[in-house]
Order: structure tokens, then C-alpha cells, then sequence
């Protein structure tokens, strides 16, 4: 199937970057969020990585305002009704993701594929909600998108191979490698990342050693580009509650226990660098 009319659903960190690089393959994008504010803050993301790459040569005046062009705002999940490929990038929620999905099943053409970049939820939970379970799956992108080249796809129960191959030829197309991955909880990116993350955060609780010494041991010892603290900021301290809270559920293993430390930064509205605060203070 040939896809050429994409919708993403969500304009936060990851739905403005995966808008920016469908726009950047040529693709017309509708980029949906509930408000024009959070439309515009992701095109002002956009914009701003467009522009970088015009300062470093990368890309003329008149290539990003082509790219700009390609994306339009959407307010309101009816203007599905002509997408060949939607990909859900809401906040990490199932029952926020399983009424989008809904909605989406009822105004999508029927050839539309539903993807969701969820970080950890059940891709065939998600499904279940609509009538076309084998043309929904997973299409999950790594932070920052313009700059990870991996794309971990995930087939749900149904998903048919017809719809696994279109995501994989589309995943070629935006200049990002396809993994195939099975659908369990945290697929295999978040099974290993976030406990990792989670026992750094163990660490700083248990008064191991301060923020700044477990980062650079990880980033001076194991040449990691980021110490686990600041990924964790980078990531969101919301979307690894809900990544740990989703391994913990679903593997039943109390290895997975999400840190109470992590729980009282959440609660506190220190979500990482997206408010401005979680383990480390940010000034824009
Ligand atoms: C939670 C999930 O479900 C899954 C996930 O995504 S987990 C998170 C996965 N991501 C990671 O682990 C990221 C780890 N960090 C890194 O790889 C690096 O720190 C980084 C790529 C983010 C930045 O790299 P750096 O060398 O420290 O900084 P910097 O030199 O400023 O940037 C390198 C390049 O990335 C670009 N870049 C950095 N941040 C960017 C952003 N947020 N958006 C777009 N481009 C960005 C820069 O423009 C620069 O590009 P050029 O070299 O082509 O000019
Ligand atoms: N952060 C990361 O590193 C990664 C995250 N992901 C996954 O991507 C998804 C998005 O994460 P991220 O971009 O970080 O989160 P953000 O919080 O940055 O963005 C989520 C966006 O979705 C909007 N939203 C919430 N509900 C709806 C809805 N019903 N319809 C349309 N838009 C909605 C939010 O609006 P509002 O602000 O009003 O709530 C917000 O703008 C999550 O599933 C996450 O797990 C995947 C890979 C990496």
C-alpha cells in the first residue's frame, strides 16, 4: 500500500518529531493536538532544528520552508478522514491512547493503518478497541527522532504482514531502521533501559552517591552520551513512572517496582526538562 497523507496525533516532544521527519521524506503531515498552543509549541520545535541544519549548511531557506509547508494543523480528529497512515503519539496513557484509537477506527479511511509509538503499552490492548486490529501496530521512535536512527516495530496479535511491511518500507523511507520486535510489556528498548534508569534512581535515593556522580560514572565508564538522570529528565520523569509502572503490571516482578523517589518528583510536577525541573534544573 502506498502511503502518502500521514496524521500524528500528539505534538509533544516525539509527535513534532515524528511530524519533522515525515515532512522531511516528502510525506503531507496533519499534526493533531487538542489545543493551537501545543500545536504551535511543536512547530516551534520544528522550526528551530530546521533552522540549525540551514545554519550548518545542511539545508537551503526555501528546502525548510517546503518542509514547514508540508505540515498543517490539526484540532480535531475527524480531519483523519483522508490519512493513509496514522501515528499516535499521545501522552502515555492507555485509557487516553484506547479512546483516540476509537475515535480514529470510526473516522479513518478503512485501508488506514493505526500505528502507535507507545513506549510500553500492549499494542494488541490497544487494538482491541477497534475493528481493525490487523492494521493496527507499533512504530516506536527513540528521543530525539530527528537525530535515532531506530524505529522498534510491533507487531500486535493481529497485525497481518502486509501492514508489517508497508511500516518497514515507511521506516525506510524516513531515513530510520526497522527492528521487529514481539509485543510484550516495554518491548525490548524499555525492558532494558528503564531499569536501568530506575536503579540509578535507587541509587541517588539510597544516598549511593549524589546526581552528578552517577551520571558521569555511566557517561566516563560505559560511554553512555547521557548519565541515566538526565535521560531520564530528557525522557520525561511521567513517561518512566508510566514505562516502570507498565513493567511492573505486566511481568509481575517486583524487580520492576518503580522507585518512590521517582513517584514524589512526578507528583510534584518535576517532570524533567519538558517543566523545567526533575533531577536537575533547566533555564531556557
Ligand atoms: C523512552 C522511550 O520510549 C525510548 C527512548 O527514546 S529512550 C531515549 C533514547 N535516546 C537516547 O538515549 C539519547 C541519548 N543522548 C544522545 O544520544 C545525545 O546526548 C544527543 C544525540 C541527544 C545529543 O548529542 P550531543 O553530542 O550530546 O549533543 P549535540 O552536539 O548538541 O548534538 C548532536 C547532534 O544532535 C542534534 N540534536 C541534539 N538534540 C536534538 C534534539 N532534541 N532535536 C533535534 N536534534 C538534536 C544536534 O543538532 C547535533 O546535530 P549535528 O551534529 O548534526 O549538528
Ligand atoms: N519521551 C520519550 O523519550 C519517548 C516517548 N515515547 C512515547 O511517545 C508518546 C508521547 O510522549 P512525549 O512526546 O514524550 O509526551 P509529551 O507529554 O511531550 O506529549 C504528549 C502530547 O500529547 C498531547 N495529548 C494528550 N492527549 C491527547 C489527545 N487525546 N489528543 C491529542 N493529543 C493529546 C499532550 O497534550 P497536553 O500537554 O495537553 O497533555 C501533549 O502535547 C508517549 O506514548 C510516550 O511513551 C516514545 C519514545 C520516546
Amino acid at each position: 500500500m502506498a502511503i502518502q497523507k500521514v496524521m500524528i496525533v500528539g505534538a509533544g516532544q516525539m509527535g513534532s518529531g515524528i511530524a519533522q521527519v515525515c515532512a522531511q521524506a516528502g510525506f503531507d503531515v496533519k499534526l493533531n493536538d487538542m489545543q493551537e498552543e501545543f500545536f504551535q509549541r511543536g512547530i516551534g520545535v520544528i522550526t528551530k532544528n530546521l533552522q540549525r541544519d540551514v545554519e550548518k549548511g545542511r539545508k537551503s531557506e526555501a528546502e525548510k520552508e517546503e518542509i514547514l509547508q508540508r505540515i498543517s494543523m490539526s484540532l480535531d480528529l475527524k480531519d483523519a478522514t483522508d490519512a493513509d497512515l496514522v501515528i499516535e503519539a499521545a501522552t502515555e496513557n492507555m485509557d487516553i491512547k484506547q479512546s483516540i484509537f476509537k475515535e480514529l477506527d470510526r473516522i479513518a479511511p478503512s485501508h488506514a493503518i493505526l500505528a502507535t509509538n507507545t513506549s510500553s503499552l500492549p499494542i494488541t490492548e490497544i487494538a482491541a478497541v477497534t475493528k481493525r486490529p490487523e492494521k493496527v501496530i507499533g512504530m516506536h521512535f527513540m528521543n530525539p527522532v530527528p537525530v535515532m536512527k531506530l524505529v522498534e516495530i510491533i507487531r500486535g496479535l493481529a497485525t497481518t504482514d502486509e501492514v508489517y511491511e508497508t511500516v518497514e518500507n515507511m521506516t525506510h523511507k524516513l531515513s530510520k531502521t526497522p527492528v521487529e520486535v514481539n509485543d510484550f510489556p516495554g518491548f525490548i528498548s524499555n525492558r532494558i533501559l528503564l531499569p536501568m534508569i530506575n536503579e540509578a534512581i535507587y541509587a541517588l535515593y539510597e544516598g549511593v552517591a549524589s546526581k552528578e556522580a552517577i551520571d558521569d560514572v555511566m557517561k566516563l565508564g560505559m560511554n553512555h552520551p547521557m548519565g541515566p538522570l538526565t535521560l531520564a529528565d530528557f525522557i520525561g520523569l511521567d513517561t518512566c513512572l508510566s514505562i516502570m509502572e507498565i513493567l511492573h503490571d505486566g511481568l509481575g516482578d517486583s524487580k520492576y517496582r518503580p522507585c518512590p523517589l521517582l513517584r514524589k518528583y512526578v507528583a510534584a510536577g518535576w517532570l524533567g526538562r519538558k517543566t523545567g525541573r526533575g533531577f536537575y534544573i533547566y533555564e531556557e
